[in-house]
């Protein structure tokens, strides 16, 4: 009643209660800290401003745009990066995160050939739960021991050790895809559990006996990737306290019961192993290996590694740490990845037992999603491409001619045509579509001479790189002449990075193309891929690792009329 004589002396009354003076004194505080936030980042929005690419709508951003499926996310951003010159960085705003995607060679290699812009973003923190500080998201000198001691494991002269392995695996395959002869199937299936077995086989050193199935393991790296994938893309996922509260989070906790499951059977048996005095035995198959080496005797040639163009994946030019010589590898550094990481934990001075969980969760999933993914990719275009099909096998036909006798290092050399397929199939579909660091400098930019800001992401979409047609004619045909080695030779060093490049690079780039050349090959000597579904209907996911969200549909015809007579003596290794 007295409110409706004088309203004001109610509102006096009403702000003197503890709930009005939390709301008078909430407005003030939040124009004043959000006064401080944009005065503490001023040098951010000042270098932003002059940056090309969506101002976005004030608070959110362009954090809209990311709506939808992956396929959906994939396709918007594709149509909205042809509005920018393909020379210069474009900014995005998703809420008051700044990225900056960068889409020419010469700013891609200030980026990824410096010492000093080594930080992964701060969105790989998702991932913090699964590989805790391996070596794909960690920083500083943790990561740098841990890359010192790691890179040598993947060196060429452990990678042959490998080779029998690789080819009994591929062996495997080939007789589990023959009962799909005749009909559509997603290969990604199959890639994917052949990928982790191989890993788990080699870089782990599991026998097959010993292995449970990779499938349940792959198929749960797959969901777990789904979930990050959006909390990347969603933001009010991205809070912690959040997301707990979401059937997401249970889901996570589910999937990582089964990731990390199989990573400690790996570690604790190989341990015991260890304490019962088997050092650095690497499972092998017998029968395998006398086959092994008596095709190497009959292919011993000269070409060398150096003279085989890109066979490791890297550029001419480009050179790593996994590029040392050869002779420069001492006894112990030859050790396969888990058997060194063990030994390297005898002291606990090196390395913990945490430490290698860590590792082994890393190795184990950016060793085998990326190649599935890359060996799928490469069987579509096989099945669209029957001419360029034809030219593979051709070149097959000329190594191994009628012989089903197994790969060796050697003819992996000679694969020079197979090899400039999987290249262009990595350039039209690089497994790891975005690589992202996190800038604590600003760093100015030698395309157009721009600064990007410290505190932003910096982002570089191997995807759109590689489809810059100023570098590459026609970028959306498949053409596997795009990698000879005059058009190769005549390329930015950087427009070609599905590996990465400089300190940060894979180091599994060497692994994953020797086992990609045995896998592909061996598939290819036993059957014809075809596919129907054409590349412009692909529907590609902007996920962390690039798939195919209609799957990776072929159908297979049987090249020889007699199966593969695979003989596989049990390796001696431990149970998983
Ligand atoms: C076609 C196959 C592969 C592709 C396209 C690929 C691509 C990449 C890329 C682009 C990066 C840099 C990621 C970033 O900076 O965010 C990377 C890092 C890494 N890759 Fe691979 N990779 C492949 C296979 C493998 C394999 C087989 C292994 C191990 C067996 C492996 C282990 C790693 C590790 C440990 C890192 C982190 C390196 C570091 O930060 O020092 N990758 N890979």
């Amino acid at each position: 009643m007295d409110s409706l004589v004088n309203p004001n002396k109610m509102a006096v009354t009403d702000l003197l209660t503890p709930t009005g003076l939390f709301y008078y004194l909430l407005v003030p505080t939040v124009i004043l800290w959000y006064a401080y936030f944009r005065y503490q980042r001023r040098r951010l929005y000042e270098l932003a401003a002059k940056i090309p690419g969506p101002e976005g709508l004030p608070l959110i951003g362009s954090a809209l745009e990311f709506m939808g499926s992956a396929n959906d996310i994939y396709i918007n951003m594709w149509n909205r990066s042809l509005e920018y010159s393909s020379e210069t960085p474009v900014k995005v705003w998703i809420g008051p995160r700044l990225m900056v995607f960068l889409q020419d060679p010469r700013d891609v290699e200030v980026i990824l050939s410096s010492n000093v812009h080594l930080d992964k973003s701060t969105e790989y923190r998702y991932f913090q739960p699964w590989f805790g500080n391996g070596l794909l998201i960690s920083t500083g000198d943790h990561w740098r021991s841990h890359r010192k001691l790691i890179a040598p494991t993947f060196h060429l002269n452990v990678l042959k050790s490998f080779i029998d392995l690789f080819n009994h695996n591929s062996r495997g395959v080939v007789e589990k895809l023959r009962k799909e002869v005749g009909h559509e199937f997603d290969a990604h299936e199959y890639m994917s559990e052949a990928t982790v077995e191989i890993l788990l086989e080699t870089a782990m050193g599991v026998s097959k006996k010993e292995q449970q199935s990779g499938f349940e393991y792959a198929m749960a790296v797959m969901k777990m990737c789904d979930i990050l994938h959006l909390r990347h893309t969603k933001f009010w996922l991205r809070p912690e306290t959040i997301f707990r509260m979401t059937s997401y989070f249970s889901e996570q906790t589910k999937l990582l019961g089964i990731i990390h499951g199989l990573t400690k059977r790996v570690i604790k048996n190989k341990k015991l192993e260890f304490n019962k005095g088997v050092r650095g035995s690497l499972a092998s198959y017998p029968g395998m290996k006398a086959e092994t080496a008596k095709a190497e005797t009959s292919t011993a040639k000269t070409t060398k590694v150096e003279d085989s163009g890109m066979s490791y994946g890297q550029s001419a030019g480009l050179k790593d740490d996994l590029d040392v010589d050869d002779n420069d590898v001492g006894e112990k550094k030859r050790l396969a990845f888990l058997d060194l990481l063990i030994e390297s934990a005898q002291n606990g001075v090196v390395l913990t037992d945490q430490d290698i969980k860590e590792e082994v969760d890393t190795i184990m999933f950016e060793g085998h999603d990326t190649t599935a993914a890359g060996s799928s990719f490469f069987l579509c275009m096989m099945g669209l491409h029957q001419d360029i099909q034809d030219k593979v096998v051709e070149e097959l036909d000329q190594i191994f001619g009628d012989s089903d006798r197994p790969a060796t290092f050697q003819d992996t050399l000679e694969m020079k045509y197979l090899e400039r397929c999987m290249l262009e199939t990595l350039r039209m579909y690089p497994p790891v579509p975005i690589i992202a660091r996190q800038l604590r400098e600003e760093v100015k930019m030698a395309s157009t001479g721009v600064t990007i800001p410290a505190g932003c992401t910096v982002v570089v979409a191997t995807v759109k790189l590689h489809r810059n047609e100023e570098i590459y004619p026609n970028p959306t045909v498949f053409n596997p002449d795009n990698f000879l080695p005059e058009k190769s030779a005549n390329r930015h060093y950087y427009a070609f990075v599905p590996f990465s490049a400089g300190p940060r690079s894979c180091v599994g780039r060497k692994y994953a193309m020797l086992k990609l050349k045995i896998l592909l090959s061996t598939i290819l000597r036993n059957y014809r891929i075809k596919a129907t579904i054409p590349e412009k209907d692909f529907k590609l996911t902007a996920d962390i690792i690039l798939k195919r969200a209609d799957g990776f549909k072929i159908s297979l015809e049987p090249r020889k009329k007699s199966g593969l007579n695979i003989t596989s003596p049990v390796a001696p290794g431990v149970r998983v």
